[in-house]
């Protein structure tokens, strides 16, 4: 799994005088789920929309796909739009759309398909988010929060994207849904092959279904790696965040212990 899908290279990004990201560098490989965390703030999500071509950076190198998104014209950027799938922090579906039209939102836009060939990609997506057939009348305001996550989760894949951006997907949920949808997500990840970016707060996900973890501190990332040698970064808040009473009661259980 070392091929660089996404990287990220002395990458600055500012609003006005306000430095939010001085130095980022990162790679994300191939088929791998990424955990992005770090306290609230931090730039978690002006990094996401940054990679996304939402924000401009003001300095560095992002390179998706091997290319820069944000020097490409529009036709080249609709290319590369097609495939990655972006699951935002408050799902972001359109409220006058009802589910089915919200997963064909892409489809219409970047395919010449027939209806009924939209309707039929969009009827499996929305079964492959776990959510039932008469889902797919339901406008979004008749959804449950967890409903809400997974409908956003099915127009996210509608273009059988190859890498998946997810902004706390699991803000807002109990923790049974938050844990059905973590194990989804990795069926679904294992199943399809795709790689994750996510933004995370929640331990629970990031020992489930991580395969590593990147910690925004100090304007950049500041400690990469699989959890186990994460954890023992000596930097106070990434101590805090796993070793505090909640990082703890997340921890899972070693054999032999229960
Ligand atoms: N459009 C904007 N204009 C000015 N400042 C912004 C804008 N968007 C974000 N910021 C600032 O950038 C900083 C980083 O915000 P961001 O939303 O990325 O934090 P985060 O790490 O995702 O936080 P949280 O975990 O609380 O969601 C914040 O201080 C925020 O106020």
């Amino acid at each position: 799994m070392n091929d660089v899908i996404l990287s990220l290279r002395n990458v600055k990004t500012r609003f006005g005088s306000r430095v939010i990201h001085d130095d980022v560098n990162l790679d994300v490989y191939k088929g791998e789920i990424i955990g992005v965390i770090g306290g609230s703030g931090s730039g978690k999500t002006v990094l996401l929309r940054t990679i996304l071509g939402l924000n401009t950076h003001a300095g560095g190198k992002i390179e998706i796909f091997g290319k820069q998104y944000h020097k490409l014209n529009t036709k080249e950027k609709h290319k590369i739009e097609q495939r990655w799938g972006v699951l935002f922090q408050d799902g972001a579906l359109y409220s006058s759309l009802n589910v089915m039209e919200n997963v064909d939102v892409a489809l219409k836009e970047y395919t010449k398909l027939s209806s009924a060939t939209r309707n039929e990609i969009a009827m499996l997506k929305i079964f492959l988010a776990g959510l039932p057939a008469e889902s797919a009348e339901l406008m979004p305001s008749e959804l449950s929060g967890g409903m809400r996550k997974r409908a956003s989760l099915a127009r996210a894949l509608a273009m059988d994207p190859e890498i998946l951006f997810l902004d706390e997907p699991t803000a807002g949920l109990d923790p049974i849904t938050a844990n059905a949808f973590d194990e989804l997500l990795k069926t679904l990840q294992h199943a399809l092959g795709f790689t994750v970016f996510l933004v995370t707060h929640d331990l629970d996900t990031l020992y489930t279904i991580c395969d590593r973890v990147a910690v925004l501190a100090e304007k950049r990332i500041y400690a990469v790696g699989k959890l186990d040698e994460v954890v023992k970064n000596p930097y106070p808040w990434i101590q805090e965040y796993f070793n505090g009473p909640r990082g703890r009661s997340a921890k899972p259980v070693p054999c032999g212990e229960k």
